[in-house]
């Protein structure tokens, strides 16, 4: 058991303020460093004026504005990692006001690959410590909690489709008789390898991403609990060791007076206040040694951090503060908190427990070799026949041990002589089969056989029988990377297949798209820079948010869509990050050439040596002694050997390490691509809501018609960018950014094109017109035609019929945008003319 009190640690946001109004004191001997927040006198307070200037909190250490994530990772999560993988629990949770870097901290930043946070870092650190660790069987399994107002909601369900939050499964709290807590429907998935971890985690991040409502937007008053389940043990040893981390990023710690906030905002406030209140009221009940009662059941995240806090497991918190003037009182509140935190004890115990099944049949095989054991002794030979059930077991026995090439196997059968006869008569039975078939197919004798058998036989010199050697070495490594795929892949169908079977569908689709192998299309599809592709992904993953591309795009909205896409605030980092993956592809092929050329080398070296020894061997029997010169020979090529090991293993890291990074951007890039889709899918339907708001509370009037328009000419303008187009905004039929002549022309035929789609009740001849053209087409066409207003409507135009066509088409009353509509059915009018002529 090992006891200890929970690790706090401070970490200070960036900021641009220059006026430091904070220190940090370094004690490295004592690994403890303080924090020293001043605040000075305000003389608006007068001349008496009590209030402290400075408060100071002391932490293991406090992490400064420049400090990178690895640092944190290493201080902060590393021994952590290590313990959980020693078998006790453990639990890193960020606590902070919003915007003060707990998510950066605990998940990542989305920036660049250095910006990884604890969670990805722990998993590459716990996968890279199962490979150093192979005499123990490793398994991870990944969950993914977050609580919101009380709920707890499961971001891993790979059945559901996400929309909004409360699409996700509810997660339910249930507790044992002995008071254990358990999470009905939160799911737990295995995770074989680093990548299917990280894609779990991606899947998580996308969900809550996706299920944040304008209510729960970027994950501020949400708490969310990543969870790696550890289970390790030796091969054939019944005892097996299960550990948890947990990884929490708890929501904004600010209090609601501050928030100003009402309506349902003030509901959530309230709800994380109430939940961050019993958090602290656990932390006081387990500060003061004496209390009997600790209130974990008040709420949904103190029961779920039940063992974390107080009970058996290594807790660590990181404080996250923000040093500029206006959030000093926040900070220094959080800092109170972590010191509270400072005082509980937690008691760790190493989670051993003996797997029951492996148990009892160790215990059924030592119980049959005692009795066997007693026979011998007591010399009580059994006559009875060896039922069938005891021969099928040996025969078993048997030739598992005859297929074992393993020349030390051995064949236990215990000490029951039946058994041991048994034995014997089934291995000359054996014996004497192979013989029968080895005379069967022995060779025939070379002067039995025929010229051209032997004449067929190429005659090689011995380097050019070195050079197939290589080439067959080469092909053997390609068949193994090969088949390592296809079982991948195969693993990846029957996965994608077994679960679209458990939603009761057959989605052919997604099987084949997920049988693609993954690095090529990935590659592809991202430096093409098509976001809205529906066959962009195929990882089965990710599949799960392809109904966001999927969703059939008319010519209008996936304009919009590019426009809306083009203007994101985060495009350009879209760009840069996609350049950056090209780089990167670039880099990890050479690296690759590099890795195959060091493999030849060590191929070709360890021929050569090979060769030399054999010479040397028969040297050494004619002559009784080899040669210095070949002794140096043997130096050199062994040198030249460890070099290209070393090559080797360097080349071979960096690509591991380039592969994660791919990774990584790929993550990061479908995150960029699902938030974009997603800001735009919600802006989508803004409009349409409010398009069908105006139309139904004025049908038919002018001005329903111009706000109608207007609502659907408004550009595609993301959030971020909205208040900044407001400011500029000179005329609402006008994209944004400043316009080229022609574009404005083209957005204004565009408009024309667009409310005529809406508003003209029979639209059958524009279907047929677009058949025929596509929809730029015809707004070019529209646009060419635009003439100025020309005055009033009575310059009605005419259909071949002679029906007018204005009676048929509501104007705006704008008199530019009217003046397009008019040359648009103008426009379509001489197109049709000229169609009926031919
Ligand atoms: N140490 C840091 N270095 C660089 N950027 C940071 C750092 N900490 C935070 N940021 C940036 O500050 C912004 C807010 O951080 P973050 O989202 O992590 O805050 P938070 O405390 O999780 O907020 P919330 O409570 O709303 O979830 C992000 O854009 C993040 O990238």
């Amino acid at each position: 058991m090992v006891k200890q009190t929970i690790q706090i640690f401070c970490r200070v946001k960036p900021t641009k303020s220059k006026t430091a109004i904070y220190s940090i004191e370094e004690d490295e001997n004592v690994s403890k460093s303080d924090i020293e927040f001043v605040i000075p006198k305000d003389l608006a307070d007068g001349f008496i004026n009590n209030k402290r200037e400075t408060y100071t909190f002391a932490f293991q250490k406090t992490f400064d504005q420049q400090v990178k994530q690895d640092d944190v990772f290493e201080h902060v999560a590393q021994g952590v990692v290590d313990n959980v993988l020693s078998g006790y629990n453990g639990t890193i949770f960020a606590y902070g006001q919003t915007g003060s870097g707990k998510t950066f901290t605990i998940t990542g930043g989305v920036e660049k690959y250095a910006d990884r946070g604890i969670i990805p870092r722990a998993l590459s650190y716990i996968y890279a410590k199962y490979e150093e660790d192979k005499e123990n069987i490793h398994t991870t399994e990944i969950s993914y909690l977050e609580i919101y107002n009380e709920n707890g909601y499961d971001l891993l369900d790979p059945r559901h489709e996400a929309t909004k939050l409360e699409d996700l499964p509810k997660v339910a709290l249930m507790e044992d008789p002995d008071q254990n807590i358990h999470l009905k429907n939160l799911s737990v998935l295995p995770a074989q390898n680093e990548e299917e971890a990280l894609n779990l985690l991606f899947l998580g991040d996308t969900n809550r991403m996706i299920a944040e409502t304008p209510m729960n937007q970027a994950s501020t008053r949400s708490h969310c609990i990543f969870t790696i389940h550890i289970t390790s043990r030796a091969p054939g040893s019944a005892t097996i060791r299960r550990s948890k981390l947990h990884l929490v990023d708890l929501a904004g710690s600010e209090r609601v007076s501050k928030s100003q906030v009402g309506g349902q905002l003030l509901t959530e406030a309230k709800y994380i206040n109430l939940s961050l209140h019993y958090l602290e009221q656990v932390i006081v009940a387990l500060s003061e040694k004496k209390r009997q009662h600790i209130p974990y059941r008040n709420s949904m995240m103190t029961s779920v951090l039940r063992d974390s806090l107080g009970g058996n497991c290594m807790t660590t918190m990181i404080a996250t503060v923000a040093v500029d003037k206006k959030n000093l009182d926040e900070s220094i509140s959080t800092c109170r908190f972590a010191q509270r935190v400072a005082m509980i004890k937690n008691e760790a115990t190493l989670n051993e427990e003996l797997d029951p099944k492996l148990m009892i049949l160790r215990l059924k095989k030592e119980v049959q070799s005692l009795k066997d054991e007693l026979s011998m002794v007591t010399g009580e030979e059994r006559t009875d026949e060896l039922t069938q059930e005891e021969i099928d077991r040996l025969n078993e026995l048997l030739r598992a041990y005859l297929d074992d090439p393993d020349l030390e196997a051995s064949l236990e059968v215990g000490g029951d002589m039946r058994k041991i006869q048994y034995s014997y008569r089934f291995l000359k039975g054996k014996a004497l089969e192979r013989s029968a078939v080895t005379k069967v197919e022995s060779p025939k004798p070379e002067t039995e056989r025929q010229p051209q058998e032997s004449a067929t036989v190429p005659h090689l010199s011995p380097a050019e029988i070195q050079r197939l050697r290589e080439i067959l070495q080469q092909r053997d490594n390609e068949i193994s990377i090969l088949v390592s795929m296809l079982k991948k892949e195969r693993k990846r169908v029957l996965e994608a297949e077994s679960r679209s079977i458990a939603n009761g569908h057959h989605d052919n689709t997604a099987v084949t798209a997920s049988s693609q192998p993954p690095s090529v299309t990935s590659e592809k599809t991202y430096l093409k820079g098509d976001y809205s592709s529906p066959n962009d992904k195929n990882d089965d993953v990710t599949n799960q948010h392809s109904r966001l591309k999927e969703v059939e795009m008319s010519a209008g909205r996936q304009e919009a869509f590019e426009i809306f896409k083009r203007d994101h605030p985060t495009i350009n980092h879209v760009h840069d990050q996609k350049e950056l993956l090209k780089r990167r592809y670039t880099e990890a092929k050479s690296l690759g050439q590099e890795v195959n050329e060091a493999r030849n080398d060590i191929n070709h070296l360890k021929g050569s040596l090979e060769r030399l020894r054999r010479q040397m061997a028969v040297q050494s029997t004619m002559n009784g002694d080899d040669s210095f010169e070949e002794h140096e020979r043997e130096q050199t090529i062994l040198q030249n050997m460890e070099a290209a090991k070393a090559k080797y293993k360097q080349a071979f890291n960096r690509l591991k390490a380039m592969k994660a990074e791919i990774d990584h951007l790929h993550h990061l890039l479908d995150k960029s691509r699902v938030q974009i889709q997603h800001k735009f899918d919600t802006w989508w339907q803004t409009q349409a809501t409010n398009r069908s708001k105006t139309s139904r509370h004025r049908p038919g009037s002018a001005t329903s018609n111009r706000s109608t328009a207007q609502a659907w000419r408004t550009p595609p303008v993301s959030p971020e960018k909205k208040a900044s187009s407001q400011r500029r905004k000179t005329d609402d039929i006008t994209p944004p950014g400043p316009l080229s002549p022609r574009e404005a022309s083209l957005s204004r035929g565009r408009n024309a094109l667009t409310d005529l789609r809406r508003n003209h009740n029979s639209d059958s001849d524009l279907r047929h017109m677009s058949t025929r053209r596509s929809a730029n087409e015809h707004v070019e066409v529209a646009a060419r035609f635009a003439r100025p207003p020309s005055g009033s409507r009575s310059n009605a135009l005419r259909t071949s019929s002679g029906e007018s066509s204005v009676g048929k088409i509501p104007l705006t009353g704008d008199r530019e945008t009217d003046a397009d509509i008019l040359a648009f059915v103008k426009a379509r009018e001489s197109l049709m003319k000229k169609q009926q002529k031919t």
